[in-house]
């Protein structure tokens, strides 16, 4: 099966080649254009100086050519751009998901609104712009050519035109400055915006019971999000929106020096000053698509920034080398965990040192009260964050600090906060026999089917959904079963027979072993082993000694 996660994903947000190509037919598309209007002056021009010298048929054939070359031009660089937006804004999004696939899980939980932000919105700016990137480079070349032209006209009406545009793009340049921090201010808004969307999201059913929480969120934060982000990008597209009339007034002022007063300052015959008009007149339009893009290529500019940074953080803490591990500890006998730490960071909760050993087919109760750090100790293990110290023992061979990202083949869980995914994803071949002999074991029979690898219903009880997802975890080639706190949603019949019936079941026909967070003190004994976690550190309690302690 072809894996394109694993494909390196160090290609281009923005693929340059095609960009390249569209901008050059935009260029030819944009020049056929100023051929036309050339073609045009010439006419008009000659018809003025009565100097005429070519037949019409010449310009008629012209004409066609040119016209011919820009509407072919024209079809074929919208066609592309259509193809080419759809595939950026698709490329960038596959890239988005696959460095989430491959991040480290704490950063990720981290980066949760970010990465949603740049899903959402980041793409979306960057897609839109890379499509405008073609007409600004277009326009561009356009202005530079009517420059040359404007040269060929008038070089004393280019040196006016070209102080008079100067000027216009540094007051432009000058007043932008305020409008793209404002820009950036809006982009970090975003962030907020999602975090208070998932929350309506998320309580939609309490909100839903207390109508006052949703009026709440919304008067006293959405509200302020929403105000702040529409004033101040308001404010930002006014400001480009005054500069831009600025440079139009100017450019207008030019139009009519050159009209009114060439004549007398610089003695420029008239035929040139009506070419001259005509030629700055079709500038107008490069100059104006130039304008409008640079607001948008901003935005573009600070979600690539956005992007790049995200894409920079989530790889930050470095991954050990890509090996595949599939299948390697199937058989493992025996694991030994040594001085296990980890912290979530200064002065905040931690686990550790911890010493763990575990044989297989053994089972293994982990107990103590809330918040004594059971969970993190079971995210230590499977490696979900990064250990500050310890090492692991396989069948007494060392995997040390560095290589423990591989003793994830050793673990199935399933969390107390589980994800039931619609079908058995990463099985390479399903046992479609033992599912429907753990559908009856788990008194789902009737209530699931398979359907083309895919589970026919998810609408289940939570207590059912648990047992899909544990009927999931035996089905993988992984000897050592995590769970936490699964028998917390079962009925007291299931619960007594998860804990008398099925373990045994599972350690016996699917040579499992177990490690499961449990507060189901009646079912202690249960267990070969019992270890209670007490703010972060781990002990033994001897089974036999359990009625002395309940
Ligand atoms: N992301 C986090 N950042 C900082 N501290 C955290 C984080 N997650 C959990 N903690 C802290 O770690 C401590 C241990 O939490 P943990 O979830 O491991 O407890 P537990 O023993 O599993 O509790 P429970 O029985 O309630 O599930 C808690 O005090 C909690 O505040």
């Amino acid at each position: 099966m072809k894996n394109n996660v694993s494909e390196n994903s160090n290609s281009q947000l923005i693929p340059l080649k095609p960009l390249i190509g569209y901008s050059l037919l935009a260029i030819i598309s944009g020049l056929s254009g100023f051929a036309f209007i050339t073609i045009i002056n010439k006419i008009i021009s000659n018809s003025i100086t009565a100097t005429e010298t070519q037949p019409m048929q010449n310009y008629l054939y012209m004409f066609a050519g040119t016209i011919v070359i820009f509407f072919v031009s024209r079809r074929w660089l919208a066609g592309g751009v259509i193809k080419l937006s759809q595939k950026i804004y698709w490329d960038i999004r596959k890239d988005v998901i696959k460095l989430i696939l491959k991040a480290p899980y704490r950063k990720l939980q981290e980066y949760k609104e970010e990465v949603y932000a740049t899903l959402t919105t980041d793409v979306n700016h960057v897609s839109n712009a890379s499509l405008m990137v073609i007409t600004f480079f277009s326009s561009i070349i356009l202005i530079a050519a009517c420059l040359v032209y404007m040269a060929f006209l008038s070089l004393k009406l280019l040196g006016v035109s070209t102080v008079v545009i100067a000027l216009g793009v540094l007051i432009y340049a000058l007043r932008s400055k305020s409008s793209n921090t404002q820009i950036k201010e809006v982009r970090e808004l975003e962030k907020t915006f999602i975090t208070i969307f998932n929350s309506i999201l998320n309580g939609a059913k309490e909100i839903n019971i207390n109508a006052d929480k949703g009026t709440q969120i919304y008067d006293q934060r959405l509200m302020k999000v929403a105000t702040t982000g529409e004033t101040k990008y308001v404010t930002a597209l006014l400001k480009y929106l005054n500069s831009e009339i600025i440079s139009q007034i100017l450019f207008y002022g030019l139009i009519t020096f050159i009209l009114v007063f060439s004549g007398t300052v610089f003695q420029t015959p008239i035929a040139t000053k009506v070419s001259f008009t005509f030629v700055l007149l079709y500038l107008m339009g490069p100059i104006v698509s130039v304008m409008t893009i640079i607001p948008v290529m901003n935005r573009a500019t600070v979600s690539l920034k956005k992007m790049n940074k995200l894409k920079e953080d989530l790889a930050k803490i470095e991954k050990p080398q890509n090996v595949s591990h599939k299948g390697q500890y199937k058989d493992f006998s025996d694991l030994k965990i040594r001085n296990y730490a980890f912290s979530f960071g200064e002065n905040q909760f931690s686990v550790g040192p911890i010493n763990f050993d575990i044989k297989r087919n053994e089972v293994v109760f982990i107990y103590g009260g809330n918040g004594e750090g059971k969970t993190t100790f079971i995210n230590t293990i499977l490696n979900l964050y990064n250990l500050d110290n310890g090492e692991a023992y396989i069948d007494g061979k060392l995997v040390p600090l560095k290589e423990l990202e591989k003793i994830k083949n050793l673990f199935a869980p399933v969390f107390s906060d589980f994800y039931l995914f619609d079908a058995f994803y990463g099985i390479a071949d399903v046992d479609y026999d033992k599912v429907n002999k753990y559908l009856k074991l788990f008194e789902l029979e009737g209530k699931v089917q398979i359907k083309d690898g895919y589970f026919s219903t998810t609408n289940l009880s939570t207590g059912q959904r648990k047992r899909m997802a544990l009927i999931n975890v035996l089905l993988e080639d992984r000897p050592i079963i995590v769970l936490d706190e699964w028998a917390a949603d079962q009925d007291p019949y299931f619960r007594h027979k998860f804990y008398t019936e099925i373990i045994a079941t599972i350690v016996r026909d699917e040579d499992k072993t177990i490690i499961a967070i449990t507060h189901d003190d009646r079912y202690y004994n249960t267990a070969d082993t019992l270890l209670k976690m007490e703010y972060g550190k781990l002990e033994k309690t001897n089974i036999s000694e359990l009625a002395e302690i309940f």
